[in-house]
């Protein structure tokens, strides 16, 4: 919806590499289907190639990237290289047990074997000690809009919309 309105294309690293073939797929796809994270050194290039698309000329939504401080850090001094500068970092703030019910009912509507039972407690642990290091990170920049994600799909579009216009 947001890539829509904005007229920029959405990159999702989870559907970047869940589509990967060649000969790193298995290698990537064994870890991402326990939950774990593809690695940084396999992750920097393969953005660094993919946001100089020109299709990523007049920006682009990331969902998904950074999710490490080693990828925020590169990520970072990419962009001021370029001297490029990220608008926004749209935080959505959702509780566990609501995680846990969307996550239970994406699985019974789809085939993620990372939705399962057994890796979704894995998953908001190495969140919690990978990802969520970089709110602050982001949030000294004064880049985070905090958005409240238990509301329905349209009222958390028009939040991120006014956020971020
Ligand atoms: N930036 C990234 N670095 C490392 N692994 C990633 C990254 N983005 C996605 N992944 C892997 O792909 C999986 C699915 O990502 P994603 O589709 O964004 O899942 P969700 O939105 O359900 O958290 C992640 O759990 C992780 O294993």
């Amino acid at each position: 919806m947001l890539s829509g309105k904005l007229k920029i294309p959405h990159i999702s690293t989870g559907e970047m590499l869940r589509n990967l073939g060649g000969e790193s797929a298995q290698m990537v796809h064994s870890r991402i289907d326990r939950g774990h994270f593809a690695p940084d050194d396999f992750m920097l290039p393969l953005m660094k190639d993919r946001l100089s698309q020109p299709d990523c000329d007049s920006g682009y939504l990331l969902d998904g990237f950074p999710r490490t401080m080693v990828q925020a850090e590169a990520f970072d001094a990419s962009l001021s290289a370029a001297d490029h500068q990220l608008e926004h970092v749209v935080h959505l703030e959702v509780d566990p047990e609501e995680l846990v019910a969307r996550l239970a009912f994406r699985q019974r509507t789809g085939e993620r074997l990372d939705d399962s039972a057994e890796f979704i407690r894995e998953r908001f642990q190495i969140y919690a000690e990978r990802t969520a290091p970089l709110l602050s990170f982001y949030r000294d920049q004064g880049l985070v809009r905090d958005i409240n994600g238990t509301q329905s799909a349209e009222d958390v579009f028009a939040e991120v919309l006014a956020a971020t216009s």
